[in-house]
C-alpha cells in the first residue's frame, strides 16, 4: 500500500545524571540531545491546527519535546525531575518517553520511530510494533 513517511529533527538542551551509575555519567551533566521522529501512514488526517485531512500528522505535534520545559517540552529541563516515575534518563528511556508522548498526539494509525542521540557517536532508536 502506498504510504507517506514524515521525518523531522530537532534538538533540546537538558541536564541529567544516571542513577547509581559508577562513573562520570552518574554526576549531573548536560547534553544537546538530537531527536529524529519518523511518522508513517497510508492515510491523511486533519490536525489540531488544520480541519482538512491533508497531513499524516502535524509537524508541530511531532516536535513538542523541543519546546521549553515551561511550555510542556523538555528543553532546559533537568530530565531526572521532569520524566515521570518509572523512567530513568538513559537515551533508551528518553526515546521511549518521547515515543509514548508523541503517540498520544497523533492519529492512531500513525506508526512512529524515535531516534535520540546524546553525542554525535551514539544513538538509540525506539519504535512501536
Ligand atoms: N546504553 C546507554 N549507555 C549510556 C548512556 C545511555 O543513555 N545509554 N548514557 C551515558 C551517559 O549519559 C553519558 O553522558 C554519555 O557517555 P559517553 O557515551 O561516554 O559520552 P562521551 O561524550 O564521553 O562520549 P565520546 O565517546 O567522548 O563521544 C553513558 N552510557
Ligand atoms: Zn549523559
Amino acid at each position: 500500500m502506498p504510504k507517506w513517511k514524515l521525518v523531522t529533527e530537532f534538538t533540546f538542551d537538558s541536564a541529567h545524571f544516571i542513577k547509581d551509575y559508577d562513573g562520570s555519567c552518574g554526576r549531573m551533566h548536560g547534553h544537546t540531545y538530537k531527536v529524529r521522529v519518523e511518522a508513517t501512514s497510508s492515510k491523511l488526517h486533519p490536525s489540531q491546527y488544520c480541519p482538512h485531512p491533508i497531513m499524516v500528522a502535524d509537524f508541530r505535534s511531532l516536535r513538542w519535546a523541543k519546546q521549553d520545559m515551561t511550555k510542556g517540552g523538555l528543553d532546559h529541563s533537568v530530565l531526572n525531575e521532569v520524566l515521570p516515575e518509572g523512567y530513568e534518563t538513559t537515551a533508551e528511556m528518553i526515546a521511549q518517553y518521547i515515543y509514548e508522548e508523541t503517540k498520544k498526539r497523533v492519529p492512531d494509525d500513525v506508526r512512529l520511530k524515535v531516534v535520540v542521540s546524546e553525542t554525535p557517536n551514539s544513538w538509540v532508536e525506539y519504535e512501536g510494533d
